[in-house]
């Protein structure tokens, strides 16, 4: 399987993405395809057995369209590449940019034009002076004739709806520009029809009769201002969508563009941070931002992580540790050894990510998409039935034509297609300025069902860190007993081997009071439970009571719960088939957590805590960090998270699972939404659909509300746009007419048309300043 993203040319509005859509997915050996209209881009998963980027991208040309592939990142090409470093991200943001730029300058010429043809087409009717050689009936071709000059220039500048749109047609996949493209000439055709009527009433001396002709049959005016005003539309939506990526944009901005390079023989060089290989050495003064990623080889600092980790504590930084990219240092000169550059570094990542997430399709786009595909044919099948009941009911040629016209340029397929793209990028694009990123749109859109958080106890609702708190040896039968020293040592020797953070606390208290590990054989680990081993002729084991139990070593019940009930966690430690001690290590709730549920709970969430930890431990924890003591359950060995979920799923609840996504992966998968906790600069968790960079349970609470806000956003906008054209279409049809005698125009209704499209870019863009109410 292959997964490729391409750049696609020549889309102008929601109809094509269908169609190109469509012509992909027709390819042998294409699985599936998503088009973003909003980036002009899309992305495609194929069998490279069956068929390869050359024949989707002549698909896509096929069906008038272009495309052309992106060098995918994060696959093994990426970094390596010849070029050294990778060349900085095009940025749909850029290519918008541009776009907007060239709507404007065609904006203007129409409008220069347009002006004096508007005075000229409308003036007459509602008695503006008109100069003398307009002014007699007898100069009625005159006038009719500048007019058509005066538009000469506007259809040319406006060519590209009428290439597009009848390019469409001859496709037989009509988009919106043939929709503008067939209101537009059919104005033109009828007007220029009226010209030759008008030459012929004059050559027979019928002034006034002319006058009336040019009166009643000339839209020359009417075109223009269609073509014009739905060139604003289109520069307003441009100029709106390019805000879009604003949030990608500036963390693009937070790598610096230098870097300062040392040579080997000491020397310093300024070069281009995009330039920088992979084991160069460069130099970092204080206040720098850091251009790659790297590790320090001289010097030491403190580095603030806030822009990658949210920690607003700077962190210290020797010889050995690693920094990233973007952040800053903040105290102390150092050098540092680039181990990854370009799109490998952490940051990059990121933004791909946050890219990714873009090409994917929110499920709820896909019914707006099927309206849409069909759109742009029930609208010209209208248009026409519109022609012919307008003739059938006795109305003139002209009425006939001004009503389907109307009905032709007052649709609008766009606002369909842009609510859901335009709100899942600016969503994300918020998301990741908060520290949340979403790996997919379907992500979002499944966060704000949830009604039941699943939180892993262990660094999630806890720091995670671990610390010995009590050291007591137990006495054996034969009446004596370890010391703490001699018990630490013990507990030491076994726990070496674990990478559990229980095993962690052990050594780093053993670190500090000077122990030094010594070895055993036959190391085991037992999952859920602990571990056992041989030492020497000694058979030695940790873990808890359950471990205990199955290997038939006594213990008292008592002083674990007495201990559990303070909320740490006993361990047990056992020599020869008896107990000889117990160390009980504790881990902090995190000091955000209460509030964190309280928050979700006030978003009415319930949330369950879940841990492989003894029940009295983890009601304790439970207690403090506000979680329903129903709410907890216990001892589940790591194998079983994920069916704990599942029945909670089956129970009917949708389930999203928090965990810090190492060891949960299959839970978080499992979860209709998973969300990796804790990532700070290691976004890579497996399983998660949501990466929260900081380690704040607060940041779930904010991640769905932020969920909440971009699909009430996109329903907002659907709404809206289904409730205009079923407005607005009989409206131009003329269903008023029969009771008012009130026809619309069809340049109030291409004005219409235009103001749609940018309601709903503008309301997606209200969730740039989403902010969280709760926490
Ligand atoms: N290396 C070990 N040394 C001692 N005890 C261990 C070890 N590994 C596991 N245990 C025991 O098994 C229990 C369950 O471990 P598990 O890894 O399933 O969950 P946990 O890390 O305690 O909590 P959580 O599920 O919240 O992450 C631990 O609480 C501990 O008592
Ligand atoms: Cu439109």
């Amino acid at each position: 399987m292959a997964h490729q993203k391409f750049d696609v040319g020549g889309m102008t509005c929601a109809a094509c993405q269908t169609h190109v859509e469509h012509a992909v997915e027709n390819v042998p050996g294409v699985s599936s395809v998503s088009v973003n209209l909003l980036s002009g881009s899309m992305a495609v998963d194929y069998n490279d057995a069956a068929c390869d980027a050359d024949t989707i991208c002549s698909a896509v040309d096929r069906a008038g369209y272009s495309a052309a592939p992106i060098a995918a990142a994060g696959t093994g090409a990426a970094g390596t590449s010849a070029s050294a470093g990778t060349a900085p991200m095009e940025s749909p943001t850029k290519k918008l940019e541009a776009a907007a730029r060239a709507m404007k300058t065609r904006l203007i010429a129409s409008i220069i034009f347009l002006i004096p043809l508007f005075y000229l087409g409308m003036g007459h009717m509602l008695g503006w002076p008109l100069p003398a050689v307009f002014a007699d009936h007898a100069h009625s071709m005159t006038l009719a004739l500048t007019e058509l000059m005066l538009l000469l220039p506007i259809l040319y500048m406006n060519r590209a709806y009428f290439i597009n749109g009848f390019k469409s047609l001859a496709h037989r996949a009509p988009t919106m520009d043939a929709l503008i493209a067939i209101g537009a000439t059919a104005s033109v055709a009828w007007s220029v029809y009226a010209l030759f009527v008008m030459a012929d009433q004059l050559a027979r001396a019928q002034v006034h009769m002319a006058m009336m002709t040019a009166m009643d049959n000339l839209y020359f005016e009417s075109a223009g201002t269609i073509l014009t005003l739905v060139t604003v539309g289109k520069y307003l939506e441009c100029r709106s969508k390019s805000k879009t990526g604003s949030a990608i944009e500036g963390l693009i901005d937070l790598a610096p563009k230098q870097a300062h390079l040392v040579s080997p023989d000491g020397s310093e060089s300024t070069v281009d941070a995009t330039l920088v290989q992979m084991g160069q050495i460069l130099r970092v003064k204080p206040g720098e931002s850091i251009p790659v990623d790297g590790v320090v080889v001289e010097g030491s600092t403190a580095v603030d992580e806030s822009a990658l980790t949210g920690e607003s504590i700077p962190q210290e930084k020797t010889v050995g540790d690693t920094v990233y990219a973007a952040t800053i240092n903040r105290t102390g000169s150092f050098d540092l050894r680039a181990t990854r550059v370009g799109s490998d570094t952490n940051l990059s990542k990121i933004i791909q990510l946050v890219e990714d997430a873009n090409a994917t399709k929110a499920p709820i786009a896909r019914l707006a998409d099927k309206v849409a595909g069909v759109f742009v044919p029930v609208v010209l099948g209208i248009a026409a039935v519109t022609f012919i009941v307008w003739l059938a009911a006795g109305g003139s040629i002209t009425q006939a034509l001004t009503a389907s016209v109307a009905v032709l340029v007052i649709s609008c397929p766009c606002a369909l297609g842009l609510a859901t793209p335009v709100a899942i990028m600016v969503g994300t694009g918020r998301g990741a300025e908060m520290g949340v990123l979403f790996k997919n749109a379907e992500a979002l859109e499944t966060l704000q069902k949830v009604d039941t958080v699943v939180l892993d106890k262990t660094g999630t609702i806890t720091r995670g860190k671990p610390a010995v708190v009590d050291i007591m040896p137990q006495v054996r039968s034969d009446g004596s007993a370890m010391t703490q020293k001699q018990l630490m040592k013990l507990a030491c020797a076994l726990e070496r081997g674990s990478e559990h953070p229980l095993a962690e606390a052990i050594m780093d208290h053993a670190d500090k009071l000077g122990i030094v590990a010594r070895s055993v054989e036959d190391f085991r680990a037992i999952p859920g439970q602990g571990v056992t081993a041989h030492e020497g002729q000694n058979v030695i084991a940790a873990g808890n009571a359950r471990l205990m139990d199955s290997l038939g070593i006594a213990y008292s019940n008592e002083t674990l719960v007495t201990l559990s009930a303070q909320g740490k966690t006993p361990l047990l430690f056992a020599k020869n088939g008896e107990l000889v001690g117990i160390i009980a290590v504790a881990d902090e709730v995190k000091p955000t957590s209460p509030e964190a549920i309280r928050a979700l709970a006030n978003l009415g969430i319930r949330s369950v805590m879940l841990t492989g930890d003894n029940a009295v431990t983890a009601q304790a924890i439970a207690r403090s960090a506000g979680i329903d003591s129903a709410a907890v359950i216990a001892g589940v060995m790591p194998a079983d998270k994920e069916r704990h979920v599942h029945e909670l799923q089956r129970a009917g609840h949708r389930v999203a699972m928090v965990g810090d996504g190492i060891n949960d992966s299959p839970a978080l998968a499992r979860a209709d939404v998973g969300l990796a906790i804790g990532a700070g600069a290691d976004i890579a968790k497996e399983g998660a659909d949501v990466i929260l960079m900081h380690s704040d349970l607060a940041d779930v609470a904010r991640a769905l509300e932020l969920s909440r806000a971009v699909i009430r956003n996109i329903k907002q906008d659907l709404f809206w746009a289904l409730f205009y054209n079923s407005m607005g279409i009989p409206l131009a049809a003329g269903v008023l007419y029969p009771l008012l005698g009130w026809q619309l125009s069809p340049m109030f209704g291409a004005a219409a048309m235009s103001l749609s499209s940018v309601c709903v870019v503008t309301n997606a863009l209200r969730l740039r300043r989403f902010r969280s109410r709760s926490c």
